[in-house]
């Protein structure tokens, strides 16, 4: 079990970030600092807490920020300011190899390009994080085999990824994430490239396992019917800052500002509220 907690996390992307930092502490918005500066505000200000052992999703429309936010909860981006804490302790003080144990052995990632080696079977691409760990051959192979059984893979094993659909090549991303046994899962659109059906199967099979598995999973999506469905709670970014964090029944019954609302209405099918 995990809890994570991202402390005024500001990234500025480009050259003159001290310059875009400044300005986004005085409150100046994202277009015109990037029309002084150059500088794209990525995340502008974000204070998150995720609790453990639940499905919290980041929800906004292209370009918003989700997956810089995501990204900062393993270090694969740092932040230009503030702090991302991880149990407690700020991960920005790991070391190189303290990073690398974290990373293999606290936080996996499953992304919408599924990210699979071409080149290994099925097998050896769901063990795969299990073996660089030093986990022997036979076990990993135990391990591997229990998730691809649990996702609905069972016969697929000795498979490349270039024979699979695309549901069962997420299903391969999956697997592997589990098979990882870390305590925080993030998915980045994970369920995106998939028709609306299968998406739906993945849905489910996801909040199925989690019953039991009670993972910290850090879910992106730029689809409310999707972020309500699976998320216990849902933030809601919007220019890289969190316009609203809550539960599925708050964004719905209380959305916080009109950009919510008009998410909450299009679900509803809804004509959009202009005043
Ligand atoms: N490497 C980068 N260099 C410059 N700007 C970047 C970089 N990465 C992200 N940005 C900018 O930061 C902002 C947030 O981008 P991000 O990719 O996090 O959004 P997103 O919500 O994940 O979008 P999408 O749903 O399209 O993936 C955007 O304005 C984007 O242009």
């Amino acid at each position: 079990m995990a809890d994570i907690e991202i402390r005024n996390v500001y990234k500025i992307f480009g050259h003159d970030a001290k310059k875009a930092l400044a300005m986004a502490k005085d409150g100046l918005d994202k277009a015109d600092i990037l029309g002084r500066t150059g500088c794209s505000v990525g995340l502008n200000d974000v204070s998150l807490k995720i609790g453990a052992g639940k499905i919290f999703v980041i929800m906004g429309l292209s370009g918003s920020g989700k997956s810089t936010l995501v990204r900062h909860i393993n270090r694969l981006i740092e932040p230009t300011s503030g702090e991302v804490l991880f149990d407690g302790s700020n991960i920005l003080d790991l070391d190189a190899k303290a990073l690398r144990a974290f990373r293999m052995r606290r936080v996996s990632m499953v992304f919408q390009s599924f990210a699979l080696m071409p080149h290994r079977t099925v097998l050896q691409n769901v063990v795969y994080g299990q073996r660089v760990r030093g986990t022997s051959k036979a076990d990993a192979r135990e391990i591997g085999m229990k998730w691809i059984e649990t996702v609905g893979l069972s016969g697929y094993d000795a498979k490349f990824p270039h024979q699979l659909s695309g549901g069962m090549k997420q299903r391969v991303g999956l697997a592997r994430a589990l098979a990882a046994d870390t305590d925080v899962i993030l998915m980045d659109e994970a369920f995106s490239a998939l028709d609306p059906l299968i998406r739906a199967d993945m849905q489910d099979q996801l909040l199925q396992l989690q019953q039991n598995l009670a993972k910290t999973i850090v879910f992106i999506t730029h689809d409310l019917d999707e972020a309500l469905r699976i998320g216990s709670e849902i933030a809601i970014l919007k220019d890289g800052q969190v316009v609203q964090v809550g539960s599925p029944g708050d964004i719905l019954d209380n959305p916080a500002n009109d950009y919510v609302a008009r998410f909450v209405q299009r679900r509803q099918g809804r004509p959009e509220k202009h005043d």
